[in-house]
């Protein structure tokens, strides 16, 4: 079963704080929403105000169109996945996954449902083994295997795979979304991890200071950012400020937007070509640093005009030696297609 979750409005004050302020979140039934935010932005406390471990002092919880305030985490029908597992060490991997169904007084076949979970999650015939004998990623499946065997509502997972190496983390990243949408649960994740955000959720909520800085797409939180803030804080992003036009600078000239606003840049959209040509949609610059960093490098170069250096991301192959520190470059970019926000982190 899969229900729509809504936050209305919730706001909550700690010890004279004001740690969420008007959070509002409309989630689609079966999606998968990752909370994403600079730490202390009041993401866990949302993720605990659904959970029902904290009571909102204004604004109400929704689910499926129900009133939730009222109701105890346990009454909330919920799946929890923690960072740290929770995983009970001196029970069999069968035993944890049994767990909840046993509390929760499961009235079907509890062994098949354990066997079903298990498979679910790649740890078929794992049932008798001690789960103090299991893996990092392993012990991650069951807790996730343990949060979904008794059919909840709505699943919460909170920093879900940080505790996981890098590898085993990307790779659990496409496996839990792959699960998420085979059981088709309305799904929210708490995270620090931005790549997770982007490449697992089906929208991204940025928060910042208690406040939704925004929401949307991944594919548009990075793309379309409306605040400085965001454009920040989500990748790498060259910004360039738009000033009165007739300003001498090479690059202001070619700044579509009005004064006062800043042109977003991500450094995959640079590209770097022999000097000469320098056009509309080009500019001179020159080398300043280069990392290589295996698949793409990154580069930085300064460009007239402007005193921090430009960030570009590029293919390593066949630039051969413009990618020295101290070439003269051409930089490459079509500002007809640029986007901008409103200098200051105000809504463009
Ligand atoms: N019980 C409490 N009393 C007072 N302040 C609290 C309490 N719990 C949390 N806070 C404060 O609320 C703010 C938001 O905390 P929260 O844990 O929700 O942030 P977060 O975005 O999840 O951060 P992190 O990424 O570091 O986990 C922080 O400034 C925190 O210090």
């Amino acid at each position: 079963m899969s229900i729509d979750v809504k936050l209305k409005d919730i706001s909550l004050t700690l010890s004279d704080s004001r740690i969420l302020d008007r959070v509002g979140l409309d989630i689609p039934a079966g999606s998968f929403v990752t909370l994403l935010g600079p730490s202390g932005s009041g993401k866990t406390t949302t993720l605990n105000v659904l959970a029902g471990f904290l009571k909102p002092d204004e604004g109400s919880v929704l689910f499926d169109g129900q009133e939730v305030g009222s109701l105890p985490p346990g009454a909330r029908r919920l799946g929890i996945v923690f960072q740290n597992y929770a995983i009970f060490p001196h029970m069999t991997v069968g035993e944890n996954v049994a767990f909840p169904l046993l509390a929760q007084k499961w009235k079907g076949d509890r062994k098949a449902r354990v066997s079903e979970m298990l498979e679910l999650v790649k740890l078929g015939g794992f049932e008798n083994r001690r789960a103090a004998t299991l893996s990092g990623g392993q012990l991650q499946r069951v807790a996730l295997a343990r949060a979904l065997s008794p059919n909840p509502q709505v699943l919460l997972l909170d920093e879900p795979l940080s505790a996981l190496d890098k590898q085993l983390r990307e790779a659990m990243q496409s496996e839990l979304k792959s699960i998420q949408r085979e059981v088709g649960v309305t799904t929210i994740s708490v995270t620090h991890d931005q790549s997770e955000a982007l490449s697992m959720s089906d929208r991204v909520v940025v928060m910042n200071g208690g406040r939704i800085e925004q929401q949307g797409s991944a594919e548009e939180m990075y793309c379309k950012p409306r605040t400085e803030f965001l454009a920040r804080f989500l990748g790498e992003v060259n910004l360039f400020e738009v000033s009165a036009k007739g300003d001498a600078s090479p690059l202001a000239e070619r700044l579509p937007g009005r004064a006062g606003e800043l042109v977003v840049v991500r450094p995959e959209d640079f590209s770097i070509a022999e000097l000469g040509g320098i056009g509309t949609h080009a500019f001179p610059g020159r080398v300043a640093q280069v990392q290589f960093q295996g698949g793409s490098c990154r580069v930085e170069a300064v460009v007239p005009g402007r005193d921090d250096p430009i960030i570009i991301r590029t293919n390593y192959g066949g630039l051969g030696t413009l990618l020295e520190p101290g070439r003269d470059i051409t930089v490459v970019y079509d500002f007809s297609y640029v986007h901008t926000v409103a200098k200051g982190g105000a809504p463009a």
